[in-house]
C-alpha cells in the first residue's frame, strides 16, 4: 500500500508496519524485541519513503548476456538523515539499510519532563549536543524520531537544522505522531513534510501519546 496523504501528515500504510509498530505498542515486548522493532520499523519506512517520494531514471546495463535497460533510484547520494537522541538511535540503524551511504547529523534534545508542559502544552527542550553535515539544496533531509507528541523538541530540532540550510525536501519520520505535534510542527513549517506509521487519538496530562507505545527511549535502552 502506498503512502496515504492524510491533511496534517503523510502516513505509511505497508502492513508490515503496522504489524511492526503493533508490537512496539505492546507492553509485553521487553527491551531487545522493542530495540529490533525500531530498527526493522525504520527499515520499512525508508524502503517507503524510496518509493512514494523518489524518482527513478532508466540506465543501460549489461548483463552477462546482453545489453538491456534498468532502473535506479536517482537521489539516493543526496540524504541526508538527523539522529535526535536518544530514542531514534534504533530506527535510524534501520533507516540506513534503505540509505547506506546517507550523510549524518546527530542532534541531541530532550524533553524536561520535571519542568512538565505549560499551558499551552510545550516542554521546554534542552540541547546538549549538535553536529551537522553540510546540508546542500540538492539534499533531501530526513530528521527521524519515533515519538512526536507535543512537537517542542521537534520544533527545536528543525530551528537547528534549517537555521543555515534549504535542502530541497525536509521529512520528519516518526512512528507515532500526537495531534498537538502535527499542528505545531506544520504550523512552524509549513514546508516540511510529516511522514508517520500512525496518528494517535491524544496526548494524556504528561504529555504522552495516547495509546502510543510508552516512553521510547527509556524502553530501547532500558532506563526508567
Ligand atoms: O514531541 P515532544 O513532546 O517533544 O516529545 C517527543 C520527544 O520525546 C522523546 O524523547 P525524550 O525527551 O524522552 O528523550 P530520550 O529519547 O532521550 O528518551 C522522543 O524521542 C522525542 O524526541
Ligand atoms: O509518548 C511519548 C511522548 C514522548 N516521548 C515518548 O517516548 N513517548
Ligand atoms: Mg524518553
Amino acid at each position: 500500500m502506498p503512502i496515504e496523504d492524510r491533511d496534517d501528515a503523510y502516513v505509511v500504510g505497508h502492513a508490515l508496519a503496522k504489524h511492526t509498530l503493533s508490537r512496539l505498542r505492546s507492553v509485553e515486548t521487553e527491551q531487545v524485541g522493542f530495540r529490533k522493532g525500531l530498527v526493522k520499523l525504520g527499515r520499512i519506512c525508508g524502503y517507503e519513503i524510496i518509493d512514494g517520494a523518489m524518482e527513478t531514471e532508466f540506465v543501460s546495463i549489461t548483463t552477462p548476456l546482453s545489453e538491456t535497460t534498468g532502473e535506479r533510484v536517482k537521489g539516493l547520494d543526496d540524504v541526508v538523515i538527523i539522529n535526535v537522541l536518544r530514542a531514534a538511535t534504533p530506527f535510524v540503524e534501520g533507516l540506513l539499510k534503505a540509505f547506506p551511504r546517507a550523510k549524518q547529523g546527530v542532534i541531541s534534545a530532550g524533553r524536561d519532563e520535571e519542568a512538565g508542559m505549560n499551558e499551552d502544552g510545550e516542554f521546554p527542550i534542552t540541547v546538549d549536543y549538535v553536529k551537522l553535515p553540510d546540508i546542500s539544496e540538492d539534499d533531501t533531509v530526513i530528521i527521524a524520531d519515533p515519538m512526536l507528541a507535543t512537537g517542542s523538541t521537534m520544533v527545536t530540532v528543525l530551528d537547528h537544522v534549517l537555521e543555515d540550510a534549504n535542502p530541497e525536501r525536509t521529512l520528519v519520520l516518526s512512528a507515532v505522531a500526537g495531534p498537538p505535534g502535527l499542528v505545531r510542527v506544520n504550523e512552524a513549517f509549513p514546508e516540511t513534510d510529516l511522514l508517520t506509521v500512525a496518528i494517535d487519538e491524544r496526548l494524556d496530562e504528561d504529555g504522552f501519546i495516547v495509546p502510543g507505545l510508552g516512553d521510547a527511549g527509556d524502553r530501547a535502552f532500558r532506563t526508567t
